[in-house]
């Protein structure tokens, strides 16, 4: 795992930063039907940190994540009630294109799903949609970084034009997150992202998000306590549905002040 140390090139006493929040949620409930899925869950989402969403099978976490951009709107018999801002910005008012939300809030989803095209139309579609290049050149620059950004370009280079469902597991996960970064995107939802990957293409990927954070804002659900641990700065500890309590990813797994997140990650249950 790559380690980021800052160094101080400044006199005087070191000034703890304070990250800004970036999303917040406020009494976000989600019911399936009759049933009901989320129970009145506060989280602030911090700039350009990783905030990892752990619990128990059931307990919420992809509601919730899915909540973030809107992805429960495709879900017919889903209803969210409560308040989700983006930048202070309500992303459940009458009239917010959920497209544009969409390209700001990204999602990486647990199996790799490259579109049935090539390696550079999967990262060129986002922007070719969203008019993001002038011209051609413009739009092999965004596809170029984008590859660049998620790790990738120095395997795929060459064959920019083969299919992207034709690479290996943990290199279609990095297209994925290549082509939700074309967008540029401010935050990027990962819904158990290495969980399809073995252990080496995991590692690479845990890698890629520890070097995203300095840019974007990160949430990813993960049932492997110690990916919570190696990438996260925050965690949020889910169960049955409630926000049983978040703090720093450090604290939580040393300190925590919950029994049921104590019980969790000590494989008491889960
Ligand atoms: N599309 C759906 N329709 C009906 N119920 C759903 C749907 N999606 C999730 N649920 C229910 O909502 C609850 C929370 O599910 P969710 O998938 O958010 O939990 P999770 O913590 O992400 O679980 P896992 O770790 O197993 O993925 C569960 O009881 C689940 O059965």
């Amino acid at each position: 795992m790559m380690e980021h140390f800052q160094t101080m090139h400044t006199k005087g006493p070191a000034v703890q930063p304070i990250s800004a929040t970036k999303m917040q949620a406020e009494k976000v409930s989600v019911h399936y039907g009759t049933k009901q899925a989320l129970f009145d869950v506060d989280l602030d989402i911090l700039d350009r940190e990783v905030t990892a969403l752990i619990g128990p099978s059931g307990c919420g976490k992809s509601t919730f994540l899915r909540c973030l951009n809107r992805m429960n709107d495709a879900i017919a018999s889903a209803k969210v009630s409560g308040k989700i801002t983006l930048d202070g910005g309500d992303i459940y008012s009458p009239g917010l294109d959920v497209v544009e939300l969409r390209a700001r809030v990204g999602m990486v989803f647990q199996k790799p799903n490259p579109f049935p095209k090539s390696i550079f139309d999967n990262v060129a579609y986002g922007p070719r949609i969203h008019g993001l290049a002038r011209n051609k050149s413009d739009l092999q620059e965004i596809v170029v970084g984008s590859l660049r950004k998620a790790g990738l370009y120095e395997e795929v280079k060459d064959r920019l034009d083969e299919p992207g469902t034709g690479l290996s597991g943990g290199q279609q996960q990095r297209l994925c997150i290549a082509r939700a970064i074309a967008v540029s995107p401010e935050v990027i939802l990962m819904d158990e992202p290495c969980s399809a990957l073995d252990p080496i293409a995991t590692a690479r990927v845990e890698e890629l998000i520890d070097e995203l954070k300095q840019n974007y804002t990160i949430v990813i659900v993960t049932h492997s306590m110690q990916q919570a641990a190696r990438v996260s700065q925050r965690t949020a500890m889910f169960h049955l549905g409630y926000l049983v309590e978040v703090g720093p990813t450090e604290k939580m797994f040393s300190n925590p002040d919950d029994k049921r997140t104590q019980d969790y990650i000590t494989g008491r249950f889960g």
